[in-house]
Order: C-alpha cells, then sequence, then structure tokens
C-alpha cells in the first residue's frame, strides 16, 4: 500500500541559484501526481531530494510519518526510475530486476521468480532477460529500469521520464501499464514529465512547476479549465490569446473590446486577477474547441455573404477572418485562423468532425466564442 508524501518548505540552493525554492506539497497514499515545468524550472531536483541522492538546503520531507530527510536512498523503502540510477552494467535483465528483492532478503523461491517473470512479460522483456545492459536498446533499458522500481511494492515510486526513449506505440501501452500496477497495488507516484498529455492522462493531480516553485496543482480537469495563470493556460493544454480592452465593468459581467468584437465574460472567468478598471488591457483565453466555426459561412464558395456577419448586432463574440492553413492532428483538425480586424492575430479553431466542408486556404469565416468559456488574465 502507499504512503502518504510530505514535503514542508523545502528549498534547494546551488551556489547563487535557487533550484527549488520553498516547496510544500502533500500527496496521498496511493495518489498518482505528476510534475511538468519548463526546462530547468526545478522538476528534477525535487525528485532528487525526495530520492535522498541531494540534501535540501532547507525544509523536510516525510514519507508517511517518517521524517526521512536525513535518511540515504537506499533506506527511503522509495523505487525509482531515474537516469542517474543506472541499471547495473554486471547483471543480466532477470538480475536487475532481482536486485531490490535481493536487497530486501526475500528468499528466492518460486513466490520470487513468479514475481520476476510478471515483470519480465509486463516489459515484454522475457525474451530478452538473459541479456546485460550494454546488449540492449535505451527504450529497452528503460523498460528494465520500470520493472525494476515496481518489483518489490514500495509504497512511494519516483519516476523521471521514465518513458522518454520509448516510440508512441510502447510509450502509450506502458503508461496504462503503469498506471494499471499503481493503482493495483496502490503506490504512491511522482511522476516527472515533458509530456503534458501524458501528465493529464496518468495523474490525479498534476503540478506545474516554473522558476522553483509549484505555479499551480490541481486535477487535470482544475488545471485545464481554471488555469492561475496565464502561463499555466498555455503551459497545459493549447490556448489562444486574444488581446483586448475593458469596456465596462459591473458586478455581475466584465464588456471586452477585442478589435470589433464586443464580448461579455462571466466574472469567475477572472481567475486570481482583480476586478480590471475601465480601459485597462486583458489577454482573452480560448480553448482552440471553444472557438466555433459558423458553418453557415464557413467557405465563401458557397455563395454566403460573410462579410455581412461582422455588421450583425445579433451576434455576441463574433470574428471575421480569413483561414491560412488547415492541420491534420490525428483524429482533430485545426485550422488557423487570421484574424480581419486584428491582422496580427492568428486564431487556432478545432474543426468539428461533423464538419462536413472543409473551409480551404484563403476561405472567409466568421467564428464565435460562447462568453462563458473565454478566460481573462492581465494584458501586461
Ligand atoms: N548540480 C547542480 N549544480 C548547479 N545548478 C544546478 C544543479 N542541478 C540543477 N541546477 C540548476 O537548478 C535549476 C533547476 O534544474 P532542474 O534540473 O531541477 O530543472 P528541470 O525542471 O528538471 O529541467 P529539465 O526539464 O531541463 O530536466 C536549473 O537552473 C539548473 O541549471
Amino acid at each position: 500500500m502507499g504512503q502518504q508524501l510530505t514535503l514542508r518548505h523545502v528549498q534547494k540552493k546551488y551556489g547563487p541559484i535557487w533550484a527549488v525554492q520553498d516547496t510544500n506539497l502533500e500527496v496521498k497514499a496511493g495518489e498518482f501526481v505528476s510534475i511538468v515545468g519548463p526546462s530547468g524550472s526545478g522538476k528534477t531536483s525535487l525528485l532528487t531530494m525526495i530520492a535522498g541522492f541531494e540534501a535540501p538546503t532547507a525544509g523536510a520531507i516525510f514519507v508517511g510519518s517518517q521524517d526521512v530527510t536525513s535518511l540515504a536512498p537506499h533506506r527511503r523503502n522509495i523505487g525509482m526510475v531515474f537516469q542517474k540510477y543506472a541499471l547495473f552494467p554486471h547483471m543480466t535483465v532477470r538480475q536487475n530486476i532481482a536486485f531490490p528483492l535481493k536487497m530486501r532478503r526475500l528468499a528466492e523461491g518460486s513466490a520470487v521468480n513468479d514475481r520476476i517473470n510478471a515483470m519480465l512479460d509486463l516489459v515484454q522483456l522475457g525474451a530478452l532477460q538473459n541479456r546485460y545492459p550494454h546488449e540492449l536498446s535505451g527504450g529497452q533499458q528503460q523498460r528494465v529500469a520500470v520493472a525494476r522500481a515496481l518489483v518489490f511494492d514500495p509504497p512511494v515510486i519516483l519516476m523521471d521520464e521514465p518513458l522518454g526513449a520509448l516510440d508512441k506505440k510502447l510509450r502509450e501501452s506502458m503508461q496504462i501499464e503503469i498506471k494499471q500496477i499503481q493503482e493495483r497495488i496502490g503506490a504512491t507516484v511522482i511522476y516527472v514529465t515533458h509530456d503534458q498529455e501524458e501528465a493529464l492522462t496518468m495523474s490525479d493531480r498534476v503540478a506545474v512547476m516554473r522558476g522553483g516553485r509549484l505555479e499551480q496543482v490541481g486535477t487535470p480537469i482544475e488545471l485545464y479549465k481554471r488555469p492561475r495563470s496565464a502561463f499555466i493556460a498555455d503551459f497545459v493544454g493549447s490556448i489562444n490569446f486574444i488581446p483586448g480592452t475593458v469596456c465596462q465593468t459591473s458586478g455581475s459581467s466584465l464588456t471586452i473590446r477585442c478589435g470589433a468584437t464586443i464580448l461579455e465574460i462571466c466574472p469567475t472567468n477572472m481567475l486570481d486577477m482583480q476586478p480590471p478598471e475601465n480601459g485597462s488591457p486583458v489577454r482573452l483565453g480560448v480553448r482552440p474547441e471553444h472557438l466555433e466555426i459558423e458553418t453557415g459561412s464557413v467557405n465563401s464558395r458557397n455563395g454566403r455573404d460573410t462579410t455581412s456577419f461582422r455588421s450583425r448586432p445579433d451576434v455576441p463574440g463574433g470574428f471575421c477572418g480569413t483561414v491560412e492553413t488547415i492541420v491534420f492532428a490525428g483524429a482533430s483538425r485545426i485550422a488557423l485562423i487570421r484574424v480581419d480586424a486584428a491582422s496580427d492575430v492568428v486564431l487556432r479553431a478545432s474543426l468539428p468532425a461533423q464538419l462536413g466542408e472543409l473551409p480551404e486556404r484563403g476561405a472567409k469565416v466568421s467564428l464565435r466564442i460562447a462568453p462563458d468559456t473565454a478566460l481573462v488574465f492581465d494584458g501586461h
């Protein structure tokens, strides 16, 4: 069973550089938390302190109720998949996976052998179990490392880019496998990844780091729907930022002018922001799936008068634009649309699957933002 992991005021300074600033985090027993953030934001530094490879400059780390801050890595009972925690070169794949069990002095027997075989099956390396690490590809070596971290059912598992070297297909099947094992054994997992999609699909909560701080920690849906800052909104998923000016504020609504378009926004969409004054600059954040393409005027070749849309007062939150390109992204298609009224603004819009006729490059289209989906951020 997993154990709670607690970080209290953990900090790390390398010479003059604050790699991790005053950080508090509680990961519940059995919870899967991913840490994401730009390069150099402190993710690996945080993980290496939890593992015990580096001592914090200040603060304390608890596994369950035990303060492990000054314990050596092997005394912390934490499973690890780290680049720097390499495989043992003189041991075969099987011996590498068996090592944590041997360390814990589990007698060799059928139960131990079954456990190792199950791990070999899991990472699909049964046929290569007698090979040495130098006889494996980078991806195969990573899979051995994953098996070695999981084999002793540790209460806490740390993983730093464990699937980084794998191709997409294997990566996706390993994501599911890791998640299933984690749920089955109830382990607490801290998972560092550069792949936001991986973080969003695997995690109970995601922690976004920036400049050595946890800028927001929340469920994938919270981060996506209620990002605390423009940085988070941009980092988690895709978003359009549209510059605008506040025209009017009232208790129940905020009116914003974006080019020739007037939008009314719910105040609940002003996240972590004081109600702005009239005339102040803001940025509207709109997810591509919240930009609705008005299908009635999708293609100028279909004979409809798209230009009349601009002056229609009955279409709130509307923009006219020109299709620059259509990007095929697997099942979905994204249109890049340059806004007529603000030619330096190019918006990404998801094209709904039911949209039969695709707009062509150069086509005039009209777009609508549903007011309750737009987020408002400081424009400075
Ligand atoms: N041993 C070290 N000595 C000095 N500075 C370090 C050391 N390790 C990390 N740093 C610095 O601390 C900061 C955080 O680094 P860290 O490796 O934790 O970031 P990261 O988010 O894991 O980055 P990446 O995504 O590129 O792996 C960076 O500015 C880095 O240069």
